[in-house]
């Protein structure tokens, strides 16, 4: 478990971590959301004890990182995959990471076995592609068989396959209990791997919350209904709108798209106005879209115009 209580993280006038208090829990796939500089890897530097909090605090299994009797049995982190000396093996890397922390070297052949690295485990780490240099640093990470994994932008420089791999990796741990807290901007990714978000914007906490309860919170969140008949689909529509808050559209082919009634609700209502339904059928926004919703007043670096505009109104 990941504890952040107050959390803030100023550097001079710029608050890059703002009050975070949120828990992290185990058995999940927690995924860490954000717009570029919105403070997730300060967030992840500060659990890990790499930056000092200005205010607050992290807390893995309740105590400060400097406070873990044995960090990497406690803590597994990979944040920059590239921190690796080139001339050094992918074991010998691991053995001196192993050593260090008393560690047995039988230790390192597990995980080089568990990251798909034993075929290279004796190449020099600089001749690594960037996918192998992602494995080597989860290799890094499970070392110490910890309860806790914390993973910044992991899939970055993976291949399909790669990525594919990683997912289950991930899922994995977290099934055996772990806590697993990994960022991404790669939400097709995530909206497969996450169970529970965590969504920053600005530093400041936008969303903690359960993946399937954000994708259908949203308010892009729609039911699809199909009546093959016109004047049945008409009254159901007619009495759809007369509700409050509700969208209908009509796309044609006898369907409805309805925004601000669930499914349960609108099968209820088609039986009473004794329409026929052939369809009734949930349409959650992709991640992608919900989170674009949620963080299009949050993004700091942008392209888009309209949001260019929207940040100098506000
Ligand atoms: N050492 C530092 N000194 C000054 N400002 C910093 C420092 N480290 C980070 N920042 C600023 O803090 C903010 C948060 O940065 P951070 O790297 O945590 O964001 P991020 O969410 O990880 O971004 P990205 O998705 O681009 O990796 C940014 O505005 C960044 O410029």
């Amino acid at each position: 478990m990941i504890t952040l209580r107050g959390l803030t993280k100023r550097y001079g006038e710029k608050t890059a971590v703002d009050e975070l208090t949120l828990d992290i829990g185990g058995g999940k796939v927690t995924g860490f959301l954000g717009p570029n500089g919105a403070g997730k890897s300060t967030t992840m530097r500060m659990i890990l004890g790499l930056d000092h909090p200005t205010e607050g605090a992290a807390l893995i299994d309740g105590k400060p990182y400097a406070s873990l009797s044995h960090p990497v049995c406690e803590v597994g982190a990979l944040l920059d995959a590239k921190a690796v000396h080139p001339a050094r093996s992918a074991r010998a890397h691991l053995i001196a990471q192993a050593r260090s922390n008393g560690l047995p070297v039988r230790r390192v052949d597990d995980v080089l076995e568990r990251v798909g690295l034993s075929a290279v485990a004796r190449r020099r780490a600089g001749t690594f592609s960037l996918g192998m240099y992602q494995r080597l640093g989860v290799a890094g990470a499970l070392l110490g068989d910890p309860p806790v994994l914390i993973l910044d932008e992991p899939v970055n420089g993976l291949d399909p396959d790669g990525v594919r791999w990683m997912r289950q990796l991930v899922r994995a741990q977290a099934d055996e209990g772990r806590t697993v807290f990994l960022s991404s901007h790669l939400m097709s990714e995530m909206q497969l791997t996450a169970d529970h978000l965590v969504i920053i914007g600005k530093g400041r906490l936008l969303a903690d919350t359960p993946m399937a309860d954000f994708l259908s919170g949203t308010a892009l969140a729609s039911v699809q209904v199909t009546v093959p008949d016109p004047e049945e689909l008409s009254s159901l529509a007619a009495k759809l709108l007369a509700g409050a808050g509700v969208r209908v559209e009509t796309p044609g082919h006898g369907r409805l798209v309805v925004r601000g009634r669930s499914a349960a609700e609108i099968g209820d209502l088609a039986h009473r106005v004794g329409a026929r339904l052939h369809q009734l059928t949930d349409l959650n926004a992709s991640l992608e879209q919900a989170y674009m919703e949620l963080t299009a007043q949050s993004v700091e670096y942008t392209t888009d115009q309209a949001a260019q505009k929207r940040q100098v109104e506000a």
